[in-house]
């Protein structure tokens, strides 16, 4: 492990956010926290990065790489002001490193953006501010990525091009990386281990593969309209327009789309949601 967490926890006042964590990263792996609001994932990376102490338990890290780390938390800093090279630039000289204009083009393309782009980073579209932030992390060339929500606000190609950049950055530069979400699956495919976070503790840890393949109990159904069918009213469910979420003990799948195509209510898509989900209610 490059860094391993021995037991932390922390409390805010009263309230305890961390409670006997342990978590560690290995080089070349990609590693995600997923958890609702406020499960604890920020205050984790933060005691990580020694942004906070922990209450108890400590932070260990392989001896020369000691905080050899390029952070994201919370959302990506930068001048919106500036470009993305004099972003960079400015970054490299407040973090000490000697950036020439050959780096500040490579790095821009590593990360898939245009070194020739003048415009404001103001201008940007969120997954290009994402990419930027990662530029920035990446500047000191740090064996240990820590990502808060590299995802957050992306769409399903943005997504798609980041956990790429992602999957390059471990597998080829054999860097650690630690990203944070809300959900499952947009992590599940391409990371390593996945650690599901709920009220301050990891509630179940695995690789994606074993968590992929953990018993649906609960099935998520869609269609144009839902709300009109007698054979999901009789069950009493929640049903909106156009979904409605059905155990499996309720009734058996066959049967149900049986039924519902029988009576005419047509059903786009029955999607089977992990047991980990449920897991993830919201902390309170
Ligand atoms: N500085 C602080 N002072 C008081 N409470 C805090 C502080 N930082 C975090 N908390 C509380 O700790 C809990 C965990 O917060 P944290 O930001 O770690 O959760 P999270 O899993 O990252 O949530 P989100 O997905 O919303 O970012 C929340 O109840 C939050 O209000």
């Amino acid at each position: 492990m490059i860094f391993q967490t021995d037991a932390i926890s922390k409390s805010f006042g009263q309230r305890l956010v961390l409670d006997q964590v342990n978590f560690g990263c290995q080089a070349g792996e990609i590693k995600a926290v997923i958890g609702p609001n406020g499960a604890g994932k920020t205050t984790l990376f933060k005691l990580i990065l020694g942004l906070l102490r922990p209450d108890s338990g400590k932070v260990h890290w392989k001896a020369e790489t000691e905080r050899s780390v390029g952070a994201i938390i919370e959302k990506p800093s930068f001048y919106s002001y500036l470009n993305a090279s004099e972003n960079i630039r400015l970054f490299g000289k407040l973090q000490g490193h000697r950036i020439n204009s050959e780096k500040v083009t490579e790095i821009l393309v590593r990360v898939g953006l245009d070194p020739d782009r003048k415009d404001p980073v103001r201008n940007y579209s969120m997954g290009m501010k994402q990419r930027l932030g990662i530029a920035i992390a990446l500047l000191g060339d740090p064996e240990v990525l820590i990502l808060d929500e590299p995802f957050s606000g992306l769409d399903p190609m943005g997504i798609r091009s980041l956990s790429d950049l992602l999957t390059d950055l471990a597998k080829e530069e054999d860097k650690a990386i630690v990203i944070s979400s809300h959900f499952m699956d947009q992590l599940i495919k391409f990371c390593d281990q996945v650690s599901v976070m709920s009220k301050g503790s990891i509630i179940v840890e695995g690789s994606s593969y074993d968590l992929l393949s953990a018993d649906p109990k609960t099935y998520r159904l869609e269609g144009p309209d839902l709300l009109s069918s007698d054979v999901l009213k009789e069950l009493d469910l929640q049903v909106d327009k156009h979904r409605v979420n059905v155990r499996s003990d309720q009734m058996l799948m066959q049967d149900l789309l049986g039924k519902l195509l029988e009576e005419g209510t047509v059903i786009t898509a029955c999607i089977p949601l992990l047991a980990i989900e449920e897991l993830m209610k919201p902390e309170q």
